[in-house]
């Protein structure tokens, strides 16, 4: 039987930070298990090719049907293989509020301020711009400016601008409101996901063991003590032995659907799938939240934008060209290449909305084709009320878990919607993007509640940031404790967007790379 020192289930954000970091001095064996391929291919790496994305490099979960969203089911894609979700995601680098994490301290998360884990963000990052107080200029994440954004997307910023919104240049730094351009995780023209900056670097050192095609099925337990775990891959099944313990980072989804197959969930629910209950923690897999979005969508006569035409079709192909040469050129778009904070409602304690704009229509994440030119615009709830659960499917490790987000049942989520939409087309109504005269694909009386509601709950859905399902807390019933260690049972721990006590204001993948960071400093303590 293999065994290591420690075990990392899942090499996505939070696991690759974790196995890389804790692999790196070569004091420790470290095993990363990953039940994807290892994602080095040309549809990953390349930017503009993540309408592309391999099949097998993403999960495409559904979610239940959503009463919020009019009984329909909402998409839930989730990467799988090395680099998890930051291997399809859109690269935005983002971090959230300052507030959030100050807010995580005082729900009892001793040890999060924001003061606590800017040196973790700074660690992590590489910025081009270079180290400030802020940011960090030798971390294993590259993160870049955007050198071929769409003309578009400076005109959203500058539309914004007429508003007297403003400009901000990095809402990373000092301030997070105002609007801009993203900063992306992406290196040289290619994305640089967290696996290509904390696992592959590291490949070959003998004292670290990556496996990808590897499925974990359930934590082996012994004695109330995480001893190793049983994987299904093209070997056959087996049980690998951690020595020291198990890190879990499986991802929103994956964290409590692996724990819930090893017995520690609620009770009840594990008993109707047949499941021996090591410990009934009934906050496993609740407290789901996301962040609910609405795309709004405008057609122009402009080519300007991506979109599908003769001209649109021989540009992207002299693009892809440029790209496979140079990796430069409009080939590597994030899509979402613009975007902003803002407050909406008098009594948020930082920005409630966040706005992305994509140089190109949206249907239905991208998954429906649209005729012609033009642009889209999210705007999501940072801080919604609306709480889900993640539940077994079945006890078969291989089956996908049920999703439910629950997504817009508090009508406070409602309300900050409802403003967010109404600011999105007053930047559109503005000048420079208004002189581009855009069709409105979805015209409704913007003045009127009802009608705004229908359409929001008809066409609203995710943008792809689901946490809290292995919630942390200072208190005896979250899953685990500040030092990202689980209270039901010893030698495990939890590292990835599933510990989140409350959803981030922004994007998740560099909140998971940093609590990946943090996790890795915990276990080398406790060993
Ligand atoms: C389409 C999309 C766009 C996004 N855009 C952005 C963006 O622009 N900016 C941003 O900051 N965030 C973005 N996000 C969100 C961000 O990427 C994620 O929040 C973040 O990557 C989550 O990290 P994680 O470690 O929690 O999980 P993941 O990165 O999802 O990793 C979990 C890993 O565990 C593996 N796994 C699961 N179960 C098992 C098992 N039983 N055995 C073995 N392996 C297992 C999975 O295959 C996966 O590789 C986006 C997400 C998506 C899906």
């Amino acid at each position: 039987m293999q065994e290591f020192d420690i075990i990392v289930i899942g090499g996505g954000s939070g696991g690759s930070a974790a196995a890389g970091r804790l692999a790196e001095d070569g004091k420790r064996t470290v095993c990363l298990l990953e039940t994807g391929g290892s994602n080095d291919t040309v549809r990953v790496k390349t930017p503009g090719f993540m309408p592309f994305i391999p099949r097998g490099s993403n999960y495409r979960f559904e979610t239940v049907p959503q009463a919020g969203l009019k009984g329909r089911t909402g998409y839930q894609p989730r990467g799988r293989g090395l680099g998890g979700s930051s291997a399809i995601n859109a690269m935005v680098y983002i971090r959230g509020n300052q507030w959030d994490y100050d807010n995580w301290a005082e729900l009892g998360c001793t040890g999060w301020s924001y003061e606590d884990v800017l040196p973790y963000f700074r660690r992590s990052e590489d910025n081009e711009r270079g180290a400030n107080d802020f940011h960090g200029g030798k971390g294993p994440l590259h993160v870049s400016d955007q050198r071929w954004p769409n003309p578009g997307s400076r005109a959203f910023v500058e539309s914004a601008a007429a508003l007297q919104l403003p400009v901000n240049d990095d809402f990373n730094g000092a301030k997070q409101s105002g609007f801009g351009l993203y900063q992306v995780t992406q290196y040289k023209g290619e994305r640089w996901s967290a696996a290509r900056a904390y696992v592959e670097p590291l490949r070959g050192k003998p004292n670290f063991s990556i496996r990808t095609g590897t499925l974990v099925e359930k934590l082996v337990i012994e004695d109330g003590r995480v001893t190793g775990v049983q994987v299904m891959s093209g070997r056959g099944r087996e049980t690998l032995r951690a020595r020291g313990g198990v890190i879990v980072s499986a991802g929103a989804f994956g964290s409590p659907q692996v724990l819930m197959l090893s017995g520690i969930g609620p009770a009840a629910h594990l008993k109707e799938h047949g499941i021996e209950v090591v410990a009934d923690v009934p906050a496993v897999g609740s407290d789901l939240q996301d962040h609910p979005d609405y795309v709004s969508s405008w057609e122009t006569a402009s080519t300007d934008f991506f979109g599908s035409s003769l001209a649109g079709t021989w540009r992207m192909v002299r693009a892809i060209a440029e790209h496979r040469r140079r990796r430069t050129g409009i080939m590597t778009t994030p899509f979402a290449e613009a975007g902003g904070f803002w407050t909406v409602m008098p009594d948020s304690p930082a920005p409630d909305v966040q706005w992305h704009f994509v140089p190109a229509m949206l249907e239905n994440h991208g998954r429906e084709k649209v005729k012609g030119h033009g642009f889209s615009l999210h705007a999501c709830v940072l801080r919604p009320e609306s709480r889900g659960t993640v539940r077994l499917g079945s006890a078969l490790p291989s089956d996908a878990p049920v999703i439910d987000p629950n997504f817009l049942d508090d009508d406070r989520d409602m309300a900050v919607l409802r403003a967010g939409v109404r600011l999105s087309h007053r930047i559109v109504e503005s000048p420079p993007l208004s002189d581009y005269a855009p069709k409105d694909r979805y015209p409704i009386d913007l003045n009127d509640d009802d009608a705004l509601d229908d359409l929001i709950r008809s066409r609203a859905d995710t943008v792809y940031h689901p946490v809290g399902t292995c919630r942390m807390g200072g208190d005896a019933d979250s899953v685990v404790d500040p030092t990202l260690k689980a209270r039901s049972v010893d030698g495990l721990w939890v590292a990835d967007a599933s510990i989140m006590p409350r959803l981030v204001s922004g994007n998740t993948n560099a909140p998971s790379i940093m609590i990946g960071e943090r996790c890795a400093d915990f276990v080398k303590a406790a060993l």
